[in-house]
């Protein structure tokens, strides 16, 4: 059964000192004017759920300052068991404990899975394939465990070739981690595959629904050592029993030998071009996620509102992705969007909140909520008091 957040607690954490929220339900509306500590709240539910924040910063700074130590809390409930999550922060480290017990981020993940939206997620559309590929890996790594290794061992390989590369090292030294880059980086390739493959259709089709048909969206994963194999490493997995190892379709071995063998020729013939530029150039770290419009790259031809209806039709697809993976919704983290959209995507998100999906939304205009929503609403007013 789908866990539900009943309370909040903060404690030197970002803005706040102290501060607790209970009785919460399904919706939440988070009110208050700029500054206040509306993203800082849903950043504290994102690091709890999701135990990744979309600001990507260092624990210290979530830390009220003056302050060495911070924590944040939630306790959640589906009826049967009682869930206390904590974060604790002290310096650049931090901690987890779930009812008291220490425990690994790894340990917490997919449990309460959540999806955010906040003006930034634009440059998922306009920004680099950096972004994208982030986005795609913080997906992954919320629903399958191995995923989430998987892609932290491929990201310290890329970092010693790195740093191999940069110091002119012996070939032989840059041949010996390019097999344990093939191995790594393969795996993550093929996770990444089958977890777009999973998340296109949704976007496709949510996409169709917001824009009204007017065009056609599509989206294509591009590994780095280019087009010609996406053809056979699109055809999806079947799925490997068990409920995690199914959940980004484990790849079929005849695929995970082309993409393997197509990795490891590729870093093959770059490799005097990765010797002089000083860097790694093949691998998942490099791949594209291109996204079109009528078969035109939308980062360059879209209009402000195609790209927004993208973003909206990505997020609403990771949380299709999420339920359908992990058998239950996932929160629904939604800052200062509103504002942004105009009334048929807001009708969209409208409509999402209302699947049964707990949400937090946050705005400095509550005008954007009718008022039957906002009957069903907890509508919390920040500052607290
Ligand atoms: N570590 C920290 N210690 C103390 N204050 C912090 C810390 N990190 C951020 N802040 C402050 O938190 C305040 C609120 O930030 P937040 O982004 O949550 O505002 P907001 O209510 O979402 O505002 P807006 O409507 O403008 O987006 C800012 O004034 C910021 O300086």
């Amino acid at each position: 059964m789908t866990l539900r957040i009943e309370s909040l607690e903060l404690r030197n954490f970002r803005n706040y000192d102290e501060a607790v929220i209970d009785g919460l339900g399904d919706i939440t509306v988070l009110v208050g004017e700029n500054a206040v500590g509306k993203t800082n709240l849903v950043e504290g539910i994102q690091l709890l759920t999701a135990l990744a924040s979309f600001r990507h910063g260092t624990f210290d700074q979530l830390v009220r300052h003056g302050e060495s130590q911070g924590r944040a809390a939630l306790r959640a409930t589906d009826g049967n068991r009682q869930l206390d999550i904590e974060l604790l922060l002290a310096g650049k480290t931090r901690k987890y404990r779930l009812n008291n017990k220490a425990k690994r981020p790894l340990d917490l993940k997919g449990l309460i899975p959540s999806v955010i939206f906040t003006p930034d997620d634009l440059d998922l559309v306009k920004g680099s394939n950096t972004g994208r590929r982030t986005a795609l890996d913080v997906l992954g790594s919320q629903v399958n465990k191995s995923y989430y290794t998987v892609r932290r061992d491929y990201e310290k390989v890329v970092r010693h070739k790195n740093r191999l590369l940069k110091d002119e090292a012996d070939p032989t030294l840059v041949e010996a981690i390019d097999e344990m880059l093939v191995t790594v980086g393969s795996q993550l390739t093929m996770y990444r595959i089958a977890l777009f493959e999973r998340l296109r259709p949704h976007m496709v089709g949510k996409y169709r629904e917001i824009s009204g048909g007017r065009e056609e969206m599509e989206a294509r994963y591009v590994p780095s050592w280019e087009a010609g194999l996406s053809k056979e490493a699109d055809e999806p997995a079947p799925p490997e029993g068990a409920h995690e190892a199914s959940s980004t379709s484990a790849p079929s071995s005849l695929v995970r030998d082309e993409v393997r063998d197509a990795l490891s020729r590729a870093l093959h013939e770059r490799a005097a071009e990765e010797r002089r530029r000083g860097r790694a150039l093949v691998g998942p770290h490099s791949d594209q996620i291109l996204l079109t419009l009528d078969g035109q790259d939308a980062s360059i031809y879209g209009s402000q509102g195609q790209q927004r209806s993208i973003v909206l039709a990505y997020k609403l697809a990771e949380a299709a992705v999420i339920e359908e993976i992990l058998d239950q919704k996932p929160v629904l983290l939604l800052d200062d969007v509103m504002s942004e959209l105009d009334g048929r995507r807001r009708a969209a998100l409208v409509e999402a909140m209302e699947g049964g999906s707990q949400t937090f939304i946050t705005t400095a205009n509550i005008d954007y909520f009718d008022e039957d929503m906002l009957a069903r609403s907890k509508v919390v007013n920040l500052p607290l008091a």
